[in-house]
């Protein structure tokens, strides 16, 4: 009755994994993306462009090395964008042709152009070559998200930019304004801090990071400020302007700050604006995002939203799960619900990662909970790479030794975070840390002298059982 079992509407990492999950329950799927890459925002201008140009700017600038050769190291003097964006463009193109092979073998039909509703199951898709209709049983949602900016912010991709075209820029900036610092401007004014631009970094609230453990977000403060960049926290923009070819950002204090380039990072706003969503009897709120219930349903039942466009948690990992998910659940097949326990990485230089709960929510909770705290420069893993100001913290409940949160800053953060993941899912105890043996030398050590650390502090009475009962599963 139908042209295809399921429509997908974008192909960043929720539609992606919805049409290949559906593919593989045998289902004809056929997957339309406006833009001329496929891969989404994930792809193309966000994760992995983002965490590459990371690597490139660790990498070429030397930063993780000066340790040992002194602090005016450079693997290569003067970088330009055109170092850093030739590292992504590699990337990219092997991400491509990985994503683009992956669709092709599991028989799914990729339309080019741009999806909108013509009807509850009918989608008319307007490309080069002209407009078509398509009609599915059941349609996935995956639009993702665009940077947000007032009308009054007029981006012009060099002196004014968001991250969605950070790669457009022709030259590297010497004096650089981020206004917002939530994730994207923390990660990229770091890597511009690392860099050696001068950068000021504006966010209306107190702290960076409210949502990250404070005495991880007040090492990177200080951290950020050893690079020499600017922190003016509790400060709101109010206009941006550009004056002879510099941004002027104009704070609410009154103050200006005038900079080579000024990026606009201030969240994003869900891409919903062009799929007619009112001839499918569906509307989106203020922000763009599009309500669904726990099996990623909108309210017009055989319509799925999943991904950045249905907001919080907003992340790559969880929106190709929730994709999966929503496939799973449109042809009847049972799955696992999105699971509580999530882990959070920020790329920014140092990394910082954690999972469960952190100690301002267990204070808040009335959890009495003890810390243990491991520094990488006790850790010879940590002095051999050159990190000697990463932590790893350990939260655990003082009575019973159960993990209850890991939060992480430093060199391999974001792997190193999956280890407390497991044990804390599994309602393991610190126990497991002191009881079992760790490759060495390691990162991954940290566990064990956190573990001890925080077994020292409740003392023997407390924490013996984990000493005397030897290793445990
Ligand atoms: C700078 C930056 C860094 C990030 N870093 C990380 C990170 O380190 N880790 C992490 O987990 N997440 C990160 N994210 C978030 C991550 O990129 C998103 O969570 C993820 O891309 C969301 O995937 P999605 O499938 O919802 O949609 P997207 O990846 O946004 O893709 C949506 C696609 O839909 C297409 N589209 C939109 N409207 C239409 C239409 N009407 N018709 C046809 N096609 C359409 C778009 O062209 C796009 O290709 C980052 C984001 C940014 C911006
Ligand atoms: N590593 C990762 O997982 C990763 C990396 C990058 C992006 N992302 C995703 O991208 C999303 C968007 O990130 P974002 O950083 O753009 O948004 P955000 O909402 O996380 O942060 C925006 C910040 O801008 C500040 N702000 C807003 N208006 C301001 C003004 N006028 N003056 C000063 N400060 C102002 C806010 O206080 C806030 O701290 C994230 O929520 C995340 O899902 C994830």
């Amino acid at each position: 009755m139908f042209d295809f079992d399921l429509l997908v509407i974008g192909s960043g990492p929720s539609g992606q994994r919805a049409a290949v999950q559906a593919a593989k329950l045998g289902k004809r799927v056929a997957l339309c993306e406006n833009n001329a890459r496929l891969g989404g925002v994930c792809m193309n201008t966000g994760t992995i462009p983002s965490k590459t140009f990371r690597e490139a700017v660790l990498h070429l600038t030397g930063l993780r090395q000066r340790q040992f050769y002194g602090q005016s190291y450079h693997v290569k003097e003067n970088v330009t964008i055109a170092d850093l964006i030739q590292h992504c463009d590699h990337v990219l193109k092997t991400q491509g042709e990985v994503v683009r092979d992956q669709l092709r073998r599991n028989g799914i039909t990729v339309l080019r152009g741009l999806g909108r509703f013509t009807g509850p199951n009918e989608v008319q898709v307007q490309g080069e070559g002209g407009d078509s209709l398509v009609s599915a049983s059941f349609i996935v949602l995956a639009t993702g998200t665009t940077a947000a900016h007032p009308p009054d912010v007029e981006v012009d991709g060099q002196i004014v930019i968001t991250s969605d075209n950070m790669f457009g820029l022709h030259a590297l900036p010497r004096t650089m304004t981020v206004v917002g610092a939530g994730v994207i401007g923390v990660e990229y004014a770091s890597m511009f801090a690392a860099l050696g631009v001068k950068v000021t970094l504006v966010d209306k609230r107190h702290r960076l990071l409210d949502f990250v453990d404070s005495e991880i977000a007040e090492s990177l403060s200080y951290q950020l400020r050893d690079m020499g960049a600017t922190l003016r926290l509790g400060e709101e923009v109010a206009k941006v302007q550009v004056e002879a070819s510099r941004a002027v950002a104009t704070l609410k204090s009154g103050k200006k700050i005038a900079s080579d380039v000024l990026l606009y990072s201030v969240g994003r706003v869900g891409t919903s604006d062009s799929l007619q969503l009112d001839k499918a009897g569906l509307e989106a709120d203020g922000r763009g995002r599009i309500a669904v219930d726990s099996h990623f349903r909108t309210k017009v039942p055989h319509i799925y939203a999943v991904g950045d466009l249905i907001g919080f948690p907003a992340l790559a990992s969880t929106s190709s799960e929730q994709g999966r998910l929503a496939a799973c659940h449109a042809f009847g097949l049972t799955a696992a619900a999105m699971p509580e326990l999530l882990p959070y990485g920020i790329y920014s230089v140092p990394e910082i990662s954690m999972v469960g709960r952190h100690e301002e929510e267990l204070t808040a909770a009335g959890v009495p909970y003890e810390t243990g705290i491991a520094r990488y420069r006790e850790i010879v893993r940590g002095v051999m790479m050159g990190d000697d100001s990463g932590l790893l913290k350990l939260l655990f409940h003082r009575e019973t030794r159960q993990l209850l949160g890991v939060h992480i800053i430093g060199t391999g953060a974001t792997e190193l975070v999956h280890i407390g993941q497991a044990v804390i899912a599994f309602g393991g105890t610190i126990d497991y840390f002191i009881g079992n043996v760790f490759n060495y030398p390691t990162f991954a050590e940290c566990y064990k002298v956190a573990a001890l650390d925080g077994y020292n502090k409740v003392g023997r009475s407390e924490g013996a059982a984990a000493l005397e009962q030897g290793p445990v599963a």
